[in-house]
Formats: structure tokens, C-alpha cells, sequence
């Protein structure tokens, strides 16, 4: 049984990052600039945000934080996102979701520009990635592509199925896993909520994608032998025994289902860090393809 180890591939990956950014400033160039907006206090979001900030740090790239309060309206915050639009300096940009439920999450990740939108949400940019186009593609996903691809793992005519049909991690991920090329040429099935008898489709999967939140949901029962799993899940568990006084926790029954599997992602330091890597990746390109266009 392999671990996928999302730390340490994200590390090489930041380091790959890391080594891009000292040539650009070898040569006095404009190095990445990421911008990340957060409206509200929810405690999960703020960790990631600050997640994402530090690792721009560490890979040497500009990060600009954008804290909104949890009553912006949603004027207010396309106000905001115009604004980061037309910044010259900032070559891409998130908005942290979810969002209050004051502001529609569609109608605002439509406000981002194409060529910002580093977390790869707008339609434009979904639809590029359906039609195998070049474009962000979007952070999770992308970032369980590059853990198959660093491993090896085999996807070519292999059945994936991915539990969860969110815009930010299943429905897109059973589009990629479909695409011609590697790691892609699976057979995928999407499974959700309504989906009937979903055991007799997960014992029948070699790869499976589990992005449900819902913990230890995937059991060994579930699984057959020899599958590749990758827990997308991240929910906090209370866990008075932590210094944060929680835990996370991924939808994967790991001890009883890492009996079975050939490789399995470990939450934490699985899919995870992996998503921020990838999202420097994103800002890195946004960047690459703002110099070409720009000249500056
Ligand atoms: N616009 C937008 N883009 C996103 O990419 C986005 C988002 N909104 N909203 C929420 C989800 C979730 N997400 C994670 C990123 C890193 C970890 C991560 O680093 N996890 C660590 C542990 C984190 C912890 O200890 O809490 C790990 O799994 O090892 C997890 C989850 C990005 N998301």
C-alpha cells in the first residue's frame, strides 16, 4: 500500500514554484501577485486564507488579503472585485467561499476575470477545461491530477467513481478524470445524494474520489481490493485531546480502508496542501501569461 503524501509532494511542488520565482527576480522581473478575498469570520476559511498567504511567502510570490466584513453586501463586494480587476498588479485573485447568504456565489465568481480567476470558477474558464482547452483549472482537482500523475498512478481505462457533484471538486473532477490524455482515459461515473445503491458502484470502482464531508463515510466495505482512494473530505471534528480543540477528518474510513487499498490519501496532508500548491501553480501561469500579454 502506497501513501499519496500530498505534504511532501506540495513541498516539491512550492519548491519548484520557489526556484521559478528567483529567476523572475534575477532578472528584474514583476514576480506573482495573489489576491485573496474573505468576507465574514468563519474560522475554517480564515485557516485557509491564511494558508494560502504563507505559502505565497514562502515561495516568494506578493499576497494581498482582503477581509470584508460578514454584512458586505454584494454591491459592495463586485465594487471590490472590480477594483482587483483592473489592478494591473494583482495577477489573480479568489474569493473565498461560501459566501453569507446575502450575496449569490454565481453571480459574483462571474464577476472575476477570466484571465484572473486563478481558482478557475468562472463559466468561461469551466467550459475551456470541458473542452480541453488551456485554462486554470481548478485547485482541488488539479491538485489530485498532479498526485496521480507524481505516483504513476495508472487512470488510462480504469473505472473512477467520484462521490460528490460540487462545482469546486466533483463535478469537475469527473470531467478531468474523462479527458483524453493522462492522468485522465477513465470510464468515470458521478455519484450524489440520489445516487441508489452507491456500494454496488464503489465495489466496482478502481479509483475512487470521495468529496462528500461527510467523516468516515467511505468503509472497507465499500471498497474492493487494489483500489486507489483520494479522500477529498475535510471536516473539524471536536477533539477536546488538541490544542485547537478540534480535529479534521476526511470521508474515509482510512485505517480499515488502507487494508485494502494500493495507494490512499491521508487527511491531513493529502489532497489539501496539494489545493494551495496548485493554486500557486494557477498564479504563477496568471502571471507567466500577464507578462505576454502586457509586456510589463
Ligand atoms: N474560493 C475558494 N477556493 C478554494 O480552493 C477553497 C474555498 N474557496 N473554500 C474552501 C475550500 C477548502 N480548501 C482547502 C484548502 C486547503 C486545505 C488544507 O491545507 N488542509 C490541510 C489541513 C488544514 C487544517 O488543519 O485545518 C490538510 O488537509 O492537511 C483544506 C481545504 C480550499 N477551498
Amino acid at each position: 500500500m502506497t501513501i499519496l503524501d500530498g505534504k511532501k509532494v506540495s513541498n516539491d511542488i512550492k519548491n519548484e514554484i520557489k526556484a521559478e520565482v528567483d529567476k523572475m527576480k534575477a532578472n528584474g522581473e514583476k514576480v506573482p501577485h495573489l489576491a485573496a478575498v474573505i468576507v465574514g469570520n468563519d474560522g475554517a476559511s480564515l485557516t485557509y486564507v491564511g494558508s494560502k498567504v504563507r505559502a505565497c511567502e514562502r515561495v516568494g510570490f506578493e499576497s494581498t488579503m482582503v477581509r470584508l466584513s460578514n454584512t458586505t453586501s454584494e454591491v459592495e463586494l463586485l465594487d471590490k472585485i472590480d477594483e482587483l480587476n483592473n489592478n494591473p498588479d494583482i495577477d489573480g485573485f479568489i474569493i473565498q467561499l461560501p459566501l453569507p447568504d446575502q450575496i449569490d456565489t454565481q453571480k459574483v465568481l462571474m464577476a472575476v476575470h477570466p484571465d484572473k480567476d486563478v481558482d478557475g470558477f468562472h463559466p468561461m474558464n469551466f467550459g475551456k477545461m470541458a473542452l480541453d482547452m488551456s485554462t486554470f483549472i481548478p485547485a482541488t482537482p488539479f491538485g489530485i491530477l498532479e498526485l496521480l500523475d507524481r505516483y504513476n498512478v495508472d487512470t488510462k481505462g480504469k473505472h473512477t467513481v467520484v462521490i460528490g457533484r460540487s462545482h469546486i471538486v466533483g463535478r469537475p473532477m469527473s470531467i478531468l478524470m474523462g479527458r483524453k490524455g493522462f492522468p485522465g482515459n477513465s470510464t468515470v461515473t458521478l455519484t450524489h445524494s440520489h445516487t441508489k445503491n452507491i456500494t454496488q458502484i464503489t465495489s466496482q470502482a478502481d479509483i475512487i474520489i470521495s468529496a462528500l464531508g461527510v467523516p468516515n463515510f467511505l468503509k472497507a466495505e465499500m471498497v474492493k481490493d487494489d483500489a486507489v482512494i483520494i479522500d477529498v473530505g475535510i471536516t473539524r471534528v471536536p477533539d477536546d485531546t488538541k490544542e485547537r480543540g478540534y480535529r479534521i477528518t476526511g470521508d474515509v474510513d482510512f485505517e480499515n480502508v488502507s487494508k485494502k487499498a494500493s495507494h490512499i490519501t491521508p487527511v491531513p496532508g493529502g489532497v489539501g496542501p496539494m489545493t494551495i500548491a496548485m493554486l500557486l501553480k494557477n498564479t504563477l501561469l496568471a502571471r507567466e501569461r500577464h507578462r505576454k500579454s502586457n509586456k510589463n
